[in-house]
């Protein structure tokens, strides 16, 4: 954790220097999600994308991007989300889904929630079915888990 501009910023590039670890995060959630029959994982970029597309190619599903505004070349649908500070956006292309796709959702980290509300939005927007939406790490004190409608989150650590 460091901290910048007053926020403790919990930074998961220091995992990713221990290829052990890195490894050992990923087979958890490839071990939770194996054989449940997903087809879709949904990564949030940026941070999401690390651990979604090896999540998505141990357990045999698609990786769909969600991509911030203009990045994705094709037709997309979009959701804006508010932030602590402002509005931010989020994108899929349109088609990447079919309807009655079992989809996982993953990110780093929850925070406020707003990013993974928007995220399901999307896929639920597609006909997908969000399974679950799974983060390496929650901060529980900012209560994300609350937006997410009664979807199941699953996370590797707390970080109070
Ligand atoms: O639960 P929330 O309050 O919505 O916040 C969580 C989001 O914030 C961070 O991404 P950020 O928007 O900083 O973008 P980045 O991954 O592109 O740096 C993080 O990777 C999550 O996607
Ligand atoms: N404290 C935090 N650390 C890392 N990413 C974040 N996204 C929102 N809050 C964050």
């Amino acid at each position: 954790m460091v901290e910048m501009a007053g926020i403790m910023f919990q930074d998961i590039t220091t995992l990713l220097l221990d290829p052990k670890a890195f490894k050992d995060t990923v087979d958890l959630f490839v071990e939770r999600y194996k054989g449940k029959n997903i087809s879709v994982v949904a990564g949030i970029e940026a941070r999401g994308f690390i651990f979604g597309t090896p999540i998505a190619l141990e357990i045999g599903a698609k990786f769909v991007p969600l991509r911030k505004p203009n990045k994705l070349p094709g037709k997309v649908i979009s959701e804006e989300y508010e932030l602590e500070y402002g509005r931010d956006c989020l994108e899929m292309h349109l088609g990447a889904v079919e309807p009655g796709e079992r989809a996982l959702v993953v990110d780093d980290l929850i925070a406020t929630g707003g990013t993974l509300c928007a995220a399901m939005k999307l896929l639920e927007r597609a006909g997908a079915e969000v399974v679950e939406c799974a983060c390496v790490i929650e901060l529980p004190d900012l209560k994300g888990r609350e937006r997410l409608n009664g979807k199941p989150l699953y996370v590797l650590l707390e970080s109070y």
